[in-house]
């Protein structure tokens, strides 16, 4: 078996905002820290795909942004190629976000943008170097030579994270991080990005960590999936298991919210996710979950071992009551 190119080792993050806000936002100090993440770790092999889903609020784009140094963990640690995340190491990691208009500098031409990771992070590589590694990022998503003369708003939203995908593929990482990368295009634009990534996984090896609300999509790129409530994974599952088996009764829940998926009786997805200043003790889910009992109420249940290489956090399967 290969070695992980990016580890999660028990990844925590709390946010904790300054007094000056929490007087501005409430009229009164604050409460404690507000805890994004906790616990979380997985691993992703070359060429593979690791995707997190989960609610609004989940934690997902944090741990994107931990994954890739854009946050500082407050506990646990980022491996990358088995080595601690360093600057050294950026180059190596690289992020598309969601929204390809607010990421991308409209004053620059699309030559500039997609070379300036080269001018950034690889200093001794000259100019007329740049503009052929930048011509072959442009063909490489499905742009043509000239188009590096245009500028952002010349283009289409498909086109716009195309431009993204060459810009995050310039150092040559063996790691991306991509943020809803399709929820904002059109439905039927969003198809041709999906798989001009997973082409250029292919070709090139890249790890994914693939975030979205969108199981459907999710579905259709991962290898392995990860489902976030509250900041913890509550089930990690080879991607075909998780779809045809779903464990955790969020998980359940989550699927039955797609559309298609719900069959005729089903509840529709009710209840919220928990105040992230004030989780419930014992398990984050169980006032939303129908399996709950006094030791949910009271005891966190912990990721366990299932059955198919899947793992789950919830203490009604591991006593075989689901
Ligand atoms: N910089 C920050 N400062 C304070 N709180 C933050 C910060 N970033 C995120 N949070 C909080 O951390 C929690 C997790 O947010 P995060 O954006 O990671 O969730 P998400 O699952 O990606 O949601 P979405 O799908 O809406 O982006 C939320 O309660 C959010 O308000």
């Amino acid at each position: 078996m290969s070695s992980p190119v990016v580890e999660a080792v028990d990844l925590s993050k709390q946010f904790a905002l300054p007094d000056a806000w929490w007087r501005r936002a409430l009229g009164r100090p604050p409460r404690r820290a507000l805890q994004a993440v906790a616990d979380v770790s997985f691993s992703i092999e070359r060429g593979k795909t690791f995707g997190l889903v989960g609610e609004s609020g989940s934690g997902k784009t944090t741990v994107g942004r931990l994954m890739v140094g854009l946050h500082a963990p407050s506990g646990g640690e980022v491996r990358i190629g088995g080595r601690p995340f360093a600057p050294a190491l950026r180059r190596q990691v690289q992020m598309v976000f969601q929204d390809p208009y607010a990421s991308l500098n409209p004053r620059w031409t699309v030559r500039e943008i997609v070379g300036e990771p080269l001018r950034e992070q690889q200093r001794g590589m000259g100019r007329a170097e740049r503009h052929v590694r930048v011509g072959e990022l442009l063909a490489a998503v499905g742009l043509s030579a000239d188009d590096g003369a245009r500028f952002p708003h010349q283009f289409s939203g498909g086109q716009r994270q195309r431009i993204s995908i060459a810009r995050a593929l310039a150092t040559d990482p063996s790691f991306l991080v991509c943020d809803e990368p399709t929820s904002a295009l059109d439905v039927s634009v969003q198809a041709q990005v999906l798989n001009l990534m997973k082409d250029l996984q292919r070709e090139r090896g890249v790890a994914y960590l693939f975030i979205s609300h969108n199981l459907a999509v999710v579905r259709h790129v991962s290898d392995e999936v990860g489902v976030m409530y509250a900041g913890r994974l509550v089930e990690r599952s080879p991607a075909a298991a998780i779809f045809a088996r779903p464990r955790h009764p969020y998980t359940r829940l989550l699927l039955e919210a797609v559309p298609g998926r719900r069959r005729d009786g089903d509840a529709p997805p009710q209840g919220e996710m928990p105040d992230p200043f004030d989780p419930p003790a014992g398990c984050a889910f169980h006032p939303r979950c129908p399996l709950a009992n006094e030791r949910c109420r009271l005891e966190r249940p912990r990721l366990l071992p299932a059955a198919d290489g899947v793992q789950v956090a919830c203490h009604a399967v591991a006593e075989g009551r689901d």
